[in-house]
């Protein structure tokens, strides 16, 4: 072998690093690595290997050739600490009270009864102030039946539709728990022993569940406390050591301030897994795993789990399975996998080549409405949002490359109406609460319906009204056209003609149907011990329409 190709082995094996392969997230510092090679070649090498491996640095020590990865300098800014930007909240929408009519199917052994007032579920005083301050007049139903469930101290598997306000869900009897034992942070010890773990699998949706902990819990002595990839760690575990009651973290940076030895689990008393299909399909089986058999981890039998996830396929039964206590209860708000009905969904026949006009036309015709763009690339959408503002529309862009202090001044640039226009790559599809995003453009449709389902569940949230215009090439999106024409017919909406003729002429499988039944919402331990509540209307139709998504 040429030593050139001897040299490439050695330097891009050298970056692989502890992340197993996933690189890129979660960098710890400095990590060296030495070979001995003519200087020349090594300088051409370099530069070749450089423009290869972004953020990877190289340098010369001693004659040596030292390999570094950057130090992960970042650190957020102060988040601040006035009631009333704290509480600062959206309002909800003219279909809020329609959330009455969704469908609630409880499944397991004597399921306690759903609340239908906060004052039903006695929450004390600070928590009762907390949620009157966030404008919340009535729990939505995954609170209604999921707050009850975790307060009687039971397991939890829930499936609900997008934007019905689970992070309270489950926040409010952990908060209401550690509260009533009296809690309190303290920064006296070395090693950090939250009594509740929080995991989800992005940053910025983490970092919206820590801001909803924080929220609930102002005022008292329980303290939150976030770890994400992308941030400072030093920054990160100063947080920590001034005390932490409940730790917020995605699961690489968990696992990183865990293995330190600043973060003790023997007190864990809750473990929420918030979005755990995408876990899965992010690569974090292994992470989640790892995490709960941690040394300390109080067993299954000693803690409780809540787990949370858009859809309930069989690989996360199995998780469930595994982590969960064999009674525990599983919770359906919707039409697992459906679309929220209060979004008006559209669809444009379009050529790939004339997508970036029509997109122009629809911004330039939106105004300052908040606006997100889906795009499948993140170099699409550099560009795409380039050329919007070529165009004088004040546009951002969010995506896996940015850096972290990118990600969140875009969002801030967006959030504040500063760039109402954001163009995203699924990265952000998924858990983002933007109050007051009037219209989703999937400028390309995602290989996939439930990312479908996720990116227009970005617009009509907490009973608002919200529209989704999608572009569809024939060319590349008619294995798409069968799930879709479900989903819109689910949701009430009418069906382009041209559509329908599409899914029926199309083959429904290919790389856009995945063999896993995406959708799948039965409880697989039914007919054997346990018993269904439905509430609300009867009809429960995602267990009945799972072939449809083969
Ligand atoms: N009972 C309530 N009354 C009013 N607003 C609420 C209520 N519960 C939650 N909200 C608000 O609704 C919004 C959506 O809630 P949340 O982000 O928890 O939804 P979600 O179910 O996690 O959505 P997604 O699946 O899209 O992540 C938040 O801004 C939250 O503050």
């Amino acid at each position: 072998m040429p030593l050139t190709h001897i040299s490439i082995v050695i330097l891009t094996g050298l970056r692989g690093g502890y992340r197993g392969g996933r690189g890129g997230r979660g960098g710890r510092g400095i990590r060296q690595g030495v070979c001995c090679i003519p200087f020349y070649v090594l300088l051409k090498l370099l530069v070749f290997v450089k423009i290869l491996i972004k953020n990877v640095h190289f340098g010369i020590l001693n004659n040596f050739l030292v390999y570094s990865e950057p130090k992960v300098t970042y650190i957020p800014p102060t988040l601040p600490e006035d009631e009333e930007s704290i509480f600062a909240h959206y309002e909800t929408g003219i279909n809020f009270d329609k959330y009455d009519d969704i469908m609630v199917e409880v499944s397991g052994v004597t399921p306690p009864q759903a609340i239908s007032t906060f004052d039903d579920a006695e929450l004390c005083e600070s928590l009762r102030k907390s949620i009157s301050k966030s404008g919340y007049i009535k729990p939505t139903p995954v609170q209604k039946h999921g707050i009850p469930i975790i307060c009687a101290g039971r397991d939890l598997m829930a499936c609900a539709q997008t934007g019905s306000g689970k992070t309270a869900a489950f926040l409010l009897p952990i908060l209401q728990k550690l509260m009533a034992d009296g809690v309190a942070a303290s920064s006296f010890s070395e090693i950090q022993e939250p009594e509740a773990v929080i995991v989800a699998p992005t940053r910025e949706l983490i970092g919206q569940i820590f801001l909803e902990a924080r929220k609930f819990s102002f005022g008292t002595c329980v303290r939150p406390v976030v770890v994400y990839g992308g941030v400072n760690t030093g920054f990160q575990l100063r947080e920590l050591s001034r005390g932490c009651n409940v730790l917020c973290g995605t699961p690489g940076r968990m696992l990183d301030v865990i293995g330190r030895g600043k973060v003790g689990l023997s007190k864990v008393r809750y473990l929420v897994l918030d979005e755990a299909d995408r876990m899965l399909d992010m690569g974090f089986e292994p992470d989640m795993r790892r995490l709960v058999g941690t040394p300390g981890m109080p067993s299954k039998e000693n803690r409780q789990t809540l787990m949370f996830s858009a859809t309930f396929p069989e690989d996360i039964q199995r998780l469930a399975r595994d982590f969960l206590r064999v009674d525990y209860l599983f919770l359906t708000v919707g039409i697992v996998g459906g679309a929220c009905t209060d979004v008006e969904q559209t669809f444009v026949k379009v050529t790939k080549f004339c997508k970036r006009e029509q997109l122009l036309d629809i911004v330039k015709s939106t105004g300052t409405e908040r606006t997100m763009v889906f795009v499948e690339t993140k170099r699409q959408a550099d560009f795409i949002a380039a050329h919007l503002c070529q165009e004088n529309v004040p546009t951002t862009s969010i995506h896996g490359d940015r850096e972290q202090r990118e990600r969140e001044k875009a969002l801030f640039d967006f959030r504040s109406g500063r760039c109402p226009v954001l163009v995203a790559t699924s990265v952000a599809a998924r858990g983002l609460d933007i109050p007051d995003v009037q219209h989703v453009i999937n400028f390309d449709l995602p290989n996939n319906i439930s990312d479908y389902v996720h990116r227009i569940g970005r617009t009509g949230r907490c009973g608002n009204i919200g529209r989704a215009v999608s572009f569809y090439d024939p060319d590349t999106d008619s294995p798409l056209a069968h799930s879709l024409v479900t989903i819109l017919a689910k949701a009430q909406q009418e069906v382009p003609s041209w559509l329908e003729e599409s899914a029926f002429s199309s083959p429904s499988i290919g790389k856009f149907n995945p063999p896993r039944k995406d959708f799948a919402a039965l409880d697989s331990r039914k007919g054997e011990l346990f018993p269904v509540n439905v509430s609300s209307r009867p009809a429960f139709q995602a267990a009945t329409d799972e072939e449809e998504w083969e």
